[in-house]
């Protein structure tokens, strides 16, 4: 090992609302060196806070040998969740880059303070590497002004702010893109809605690797169901609520990212909770699992109209990855639109991107795992090269 070799290894930290995923890679082969996650944040049984969290997450690589005082080390990713109208690509990082993630919070309370958290401790630990933020919100950034803005007053729109900056971006470029190499083409010749599926939950519509429209909007709360967001909801019921239901803002604002999505309608955020309570015949789960699903099918139907033109329709994340039920039930009788699940290569468990539709089917149906953090890195990695 010549000791004067370029350091390779990339440290990402993924600080959610109540996790901090971080995973360290050496970029000369990307290889995966670590991984962990430390998990309810704030909750009884876990750590206090995020500053706790991400002291667990050092204490953790220093326990394997691979602390953040490494010379390996070339840079840290950051994970940053809304990056406004200003951070449309990789960002290295200063104190100025910081105020404007912080002016910025309004828009994703419970995501932006977790990020700057996780920019402060890395800071502090390692002032002399370069710190990249990737924004979920970049890969949002093309999409044109008539998915984009809202039919409300323009002065007022413009005052605030208010737009659909769309999220889980990361996710979504990464999956399009590896979506277009299992399908054997060009990202530039390939249109595909890409359902990404976790707690947090989004559709886009990416037309030749631009993306052209997304289901998430201002903050990330609009569009699908989610574990415990509602999605969706008319903005008639937040007005009801605070007149006729007295509720005030902070609790309109629990009610629709906390207690709705699965966990409001059936009592549990986990698809697989879920599926075991539907297979007793529990109704409520039923319910959840229904609404959940017709709200895909809607996504669906408006992207496919939006793109014109599928050639994939992919899905990812952890229910995504992870539930055939799920896939099996969004798909189910789309043949008018080119879509034919093959129910026994769906229903097969497996790590790798795979093609799930029949052969008879127009558009590809497509699971496809995703990897924010290796996006993350490479995307860390590139820039701090350049400097
Ligand atoms: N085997 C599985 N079957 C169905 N759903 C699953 C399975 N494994 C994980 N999930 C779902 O994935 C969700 C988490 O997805 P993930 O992408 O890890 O979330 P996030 O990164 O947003 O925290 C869980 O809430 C769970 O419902
Ligand atoms: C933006 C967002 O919803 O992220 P997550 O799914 O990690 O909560
Ligand atoms: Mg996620």
């Amino acid at each position: 090992m010549n000791g004067t070799a370029a350091p390779t290894r990339v440290l990402v930290l993924n600080s959610g609302s109540s996790s901090v995923k971080y995973q360290l890679l050496d970029m000369a082969d990307e290889s995966r060196l670590a991984s962990g996650v430390v998990e309810r944040i704030g909750e009884e049984g876990g750590v206090p806070d995020h500053a706790a969290a991400l002291d667990r997450a050092a204490a953790e690589l220093r326990e394997r040998g691979l602390g953040l005082d490494s010379p390996q080390l070339a840079a840290i990713g950051h994970r940053v969740v809304h990056g406004g109208t200003r951070f449309t690509a990789p960002t290295l990082i200063t104190d100025e880059v910081v105020d404007e993630i912080e002016r910025l919070v309004p828009l994703a309370p419970l995501h932006n303070p977790a990020n700057i958290t996780g920019i402060a401790v890395a800071r502090r630990l390692r002032p002399d590497l370069p710190q990249v933020a990737v924004f979920d919100t970049a890969f949002h950034a093309t999409i044109p002004e008539a998915a984009a803005r809202y039919a409300i007053d323009a002065e007022t729109a413009e005052k605030y702010g208010i737009r659909r900056y769309g999220f889980h971006g990361t996710s979504h470029a990464f999956v399009s893109a590896a979506t277009a190499d299992l399908l054997g083409r060009a990202p530039g010749d390939v249109n595909v809605i890409v359902l990404h599926l976790g707690n947090g939950a989004s559709a886009s519509a990416v037309r030749g690797g631009v993306c052209v429209d997304t289901s998430m909007g201002l903050t990330p709360l609009e569009g699908l169901v989610m574990g415990t967001r509602s999605g969706d909801v008319d903005p008639g019921v937040l007005l009801h609520l605070e007149r006729v239901g007295g509720l005030d803002t902070d609790e309109v604002d629990r009610l629709l990212n906390k207690r709705s999505g699965l966990l409001g309608l059936c009592g549990a955020n986990d698809m697989r909770e879920i599926g075991r309570r539907m297979a007793e015949g529990d109704e409520s789960a039923q319910l959840a699992f229904d609404v959940y699903v017709h709200r895909l099918r809607r996504y669906l139907g408006a992207f496919t109209a939006v793109l014109g033109r599928v050639d994939a329709v992919v899905f990812t994340a952890g229910v995504g990855e992870n539930s055939a039920a799920v896939r099996e039930a969004a798909l189910r009788d789309l043949e008018p639109l080119g879509i034919v699940v093959d129910s026994v290569r769906n229903a097969v468990r497996a790590a790798g991107p795979r093609i799930v539709s029949a052969p008879s089917s127009r558009v590809a149906v497509a699971v496809v795992p995703t990897d924010e953090e290796l996006a993350i890195a490479r995307d860390t990695y590139e820039l701090a090269l350049r400097q």
